[in-house]
């Protein structure tokens, strides 16, 4: 879903770069960039979903809108909430009450705090009958309420910190990868949650390696690989077929999934510290020209956008 003509979406990422400052085994500092141009919108009332192998910079861009990056990282582009800029005392400003994080690593929860008083944060009284609901939706007895973190299993955990997502209230939730270890039927109804929270009105960026599940209530999709974003699509391009999909990645993507005759990728995505100067799919494209060596931009294609200068 683009916005209507004029809207502001509510989350606006330009051109985000990411570097860390890292130290050799000599103690020497060199800089490596780990997000390089990458952009992304989510509009009010909508799911975004994002998918790409791992390290392709997904928990990062999460991290990064958040203000939650470590000490050595510095950011640059232009983070919009709202319309106004990200700054950090605006992140963290809104962290946890109006853009709330289910982080992808579950040892996020509080050791120290039982189970139902984190779920409920401060409000204690008002939140104890919501919680209720979320646990009973999410199969969570109630007797975890009183439990520390460390007696949950992994996926008790991920479904007590989504719980605490959508109880925040938050106008913008970031689900980083929150269906592993869950059965179908609660990754499903946490999905559920999801679309019908959009359609309250709130947005939700998804991030999951389940594309299959994600575009089946997402609106759209965006594709990252090597720290980029090589195509955004609607989600109903990604169940139409590999012809719909623009970006050569994605179009494999499409066909690695078992649905579509789980035919892996050859090779792998370029490291950070060691990237080809254009098109970072290069290496492992059939499409390859000696253009496809030069920088190459974000293009609008379709009613999508594009990074490849094959794609049509
Ligand atoms: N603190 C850090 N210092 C240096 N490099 C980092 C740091 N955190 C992440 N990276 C690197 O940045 C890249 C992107 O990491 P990120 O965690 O965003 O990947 P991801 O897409 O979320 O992967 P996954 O699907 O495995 O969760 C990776 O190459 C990772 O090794
Ligand atoms: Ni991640």
């Amino acid at each position: 879903m683009n916005p209507a003509p004029g809207q502001t979406p509510l989350l606006d990422v330009h051109d985000l770069s990411v570097t860390f400052r890292m130290y050799d085994k000599t103690l020497r500092q060199h800089n490596l960039q780990v997000i390089s141009e990458l952009s992304v919108t989510v509009n009010q009332g909508e799911i975004l979903a994002i998918a790409g192998s791992s390290g392709s910079g997904k928990s990062l861009l999460a991290h990064a809108v958040l203000g939650l990056l470590p000490a050595n990282a510095t950011v640059s582009g232009r983070m919009l909430y709202q319309g106004q800029e990200l700054t950090p005392s605006r992140q963290e400003q809104l962290r946890g009450k109006e853009i709330a994080l289910t982080p992808q690593a579950v040892t996020y929860l509080d050791p120290l705090l039982r189970v139902g008083d984190q779920v409920r944060g401060g409000n204690k009284t008002a939140a104890v009958t919501a919680q209720r609901e979320a646990f009973q939706r999410y199969d969570l007895q109630s007797e975890i309420e009183a439990m520390f973190p460390f007696q949950l299993s992994g996926g008790m955990a991920r479904r007590v910190l989504v719980s605490t997502a959508v109880l925040s209230g938050a106008r913008l939730i970031i689900a980083d990868e929150p269906t592993p270890g869950l059965g179908a039927d609660i990754a499903q109804d946490m999905m559920n949650t999801f679309r019908e929270l959009a359609d309250s009105g709130k947005s939700v960026i998804l991030i999951t390696h389940d594309i299959e599940l994600a575009c089946a209530i997402a609106d759209r999709v965006a594709i990252f690989y090597g720290g980029t974003t090589v195509e955004v699509a609607a989600a109903k391009d990604f169940t139409a077929g590999e012809a719909a999909l623009r970006h050569p990645y994605s179009k494999a993507l499409y066909r690695a999934l078992p649905q579509n005759g789980f035919r892996p990728l050859a090779g792998f995505q370029p490291y950070a510290g060691n990237l080809p100067t254009g098109c970072l799919f290069t290496a492992r494209c059939g499409l390859k020209t000696p253009e496809c060596n030069k920088k190459i931009p974000l293009r609008e294609l379709r009613g999508g956008s594009v990074r490849c200068v094959h794609a049509t």
